[in-house]
């Protein structure tokens, strides 16, 4: 079976993005892992998967999965992506259009001239919201905010902030991010049994009180040159704590993103960009797939 797609990327964040609407695609994990496989496959850090909606106030269902196959619940430079592809494919012209995504509806606002910025939906703080088991651990009140210190083998302790952006988001602060050991403890906090359903891990170095850098091992993807939904969790994080003031500019590898929250509405804006369109035959793509474990060592 043919499949168009299209390539695209948000902040260097990069996916394949494709038209449920117009052909009929039945995404399984295999397939999207097969796609997103950066050697044998396209190569994406998520697959977005653009469906006529259930909702009835949506204008489509947005659907997201990492490139290890699990669908997850929210994608932020996915989003971004997401309604430009809605637009450049000519499957709406509605301005703002409205997106159905596993918990909820989120609204996107797509300016060409000025970028994409989506509302990004409800955030919450407890652990429950991100499936984090707390039993025996210390935690400490910082402004607003509760940290939770998780001992990490091998590694200093991290201090996590916990924020549900629909998805789980752990957030710790550090001095500065070029020289901390992401490669490491990103791992170790993204599959830390204490997490249930995993997490997407986010250091921040906070530069001034707008401004942060950042970088996040994304669950299920691994670093990725920006994650929109770890920006605003980092963001919304320093907020919290008392570090930082809304908007926030959030420096990523990819490129900067723009994060506003006044304690209810949170906002997002960034870039989105169409790099090349497609085909692939997804059932070769599929058997031609080596079965081993391509984990890299
Ligand atoms: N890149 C994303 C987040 C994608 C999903 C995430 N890895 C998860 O598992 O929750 C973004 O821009 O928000």
């Amino acid at each position: 079976m043919i499949w168009n797609f299209v390539k695209m990327h948000g902040a260097g964040n990069d996916f394949v993005v494709l038209d449920g609407v117009r052909q009929a695609i039945e995404m399984t994990p295999e397939r999207a892992r097969a796609l997103a496989h950066r050697h044998f496959g396209i190569g994406a850090d998520q697959i977005l998967l653009v469906e006529a909606p259930h909702h009835p106030e949506a204008d489509f269902r947005y659907r997201i999965f990492n490139a290890d196959g699990g669908e997850v619940e929210h994608c932020g430079n996915g989003a971004r992506c997401f309604v430009r592809f809605v637009h450049e494919q000519g499957l709406s012209r509605r301005n703002p259009l409205r997106a159905e995504i596993r918990t909820g509806l989120i609204t996107l606002d797509n300016t060409p001239e000025a970028g994409v910025s989506v509302e990004m939906g409800q955030t919450r703080f407890g652990p429950d919201d991100v499936g984090f088991d707390t039993t025996g651990l210390q935690s400490q009140a910082c402004g607003e905010d509760t940290l939770w210190v998780l001992p990490l083998p091998g590694q200093a302790d991290a201090l996590l902030s916990l924020v549900a952006i629909s998805n789980p988001h752990a957030v710790q602060l550090v001095d500065d991010v070029d020289r901390h050991p992401v490669e490491q403890a990103g791992p170790l906090i993204e599959s830390h049994p204490r997490f249930r359903q995993r997490v997407n891990a986010g250091f921040m170095q906070v530069v001034d009180r707008h401004t942060i850098r950042l970088r996040v091992y994304e669950r299920g993807a691994g670093e990725t040159l920006a994650c929109g939904t770890g920006a605003c969790a980092a963001a919304v994080a320093g907020i919290r704590r008392g570090l930082l003031d809304s908007p926030v500019r959030v420096h990523t590898r990819g490129g900067p993103l723009t994060v506003a929250w006044d304690g209810r509405a949170l906002r997002m804006s960034g870039p989105a960009t169409t790099v090349y369109s497609g085909q692939v035959d997804i059932d070769r793509l599929v058997q031609q797939f080596p079965s081993k474990d391509l984990t890299p060592p």
